[in-house]
């Protein structure tokens, strides 16, 4: 499943990431991962070893931790890493899923991939998120402040970008529940739980759907 999140962040958080990216050099993004990858990755980044990092990756994971939908659908249990990447003309990385295992000293499964678009679309050609699924390509191009959330198994790449400049926050998180298959069905169950409870309140349905959910976690959860 994918999910957009529209405006996770505020205009003035917004601001304060621009803030700090733009006080910050980039490295060549190239540097992060294996040799196989470095060849189709033409991107530059801010990483973890850089301190800005730091409060970066504070308010964007404070901002996905506040919303509904990222928590539930996600359940998230563990995010560790983000970098902020950058695309000018001619740049974009080819097609990849991203690596089982990302951080360190602490790393963590990578059970979905998140992008917070930071520029305006219309400053931009191309530099399209693209998924492959079944026979079809999916192109996303998000206004800035929202966020795109994938399966981290699924392949993907970003378009070359041909006008302008595309800046995003990138991140992984590990789940409660490591199978996608899984994770979407009790984001089903408990978008139904609440829709009961919204239109016939707290009755047995809820309550019926209420426990279904809880022993599915139950169930399938790692903690
Ligand atoms: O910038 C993006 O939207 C995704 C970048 C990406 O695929 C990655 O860093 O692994
Ligand atoms: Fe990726």
């Amino acid at each position: 499943m994918i999910f957009c999140l529209p405006e996770l962040i505020t205009e003035d958080e917004h601001q304060a990431l621009l803030g700090w990216i733009r006080s910050t050099e980039f490295s060549h993004g190239g540097r992060t991962v294996g040799q196989a990858l470095a060849q189709i990755k033409h991107n530059d980044e801010i990483t973890g070893e850089q301190s800005i990092n730091q409060p970066i990756s504070r308010l964007v994971m404070q901002a996905l931790r506040r919303n509904e939908t990222f928590v539930s659908a996600t359940q998230a249990r563990t995010m560790n890493t983000v970098l902020v990447n950058r695309y000018g003309p001619g740049m974009f990385y080819g097609a990849h899923v991203d690596a089982p295992i990302i951080g360190h000293p602490n790393p963590i499964r990578s059970d979905l991939s998140f992008t917070l678009f930071l520029a305006d679309p219309e400053s931009y050609d191309g530099g399209e998120l693209v998924f492959e699924s079944g026979n079809q390509e999916m192109a996303f191009k998000l206004p800035a402040r929202s966020v795109i959330c994938y399966p981290t198994g699924q392949l993907h790449w970003v378009r070359e970008v041909t006008r302008g400049e595309r800046l995003a926050v990138v991140g992984w998180v590990q789940s409660l529940i490591r199978d996608p298959a899984m994770r979407e069905l009790q984001y089903d169950v408990l978008r139904a739980r609440n829709l009961v409870r919204a239109s016939l309140g707290q009755g047995e349905a809820f309550d019926l759907l209420n426990k279904a959910h809880a022993n599915l976690m139950r169930r399938y959860a790692e903690t």
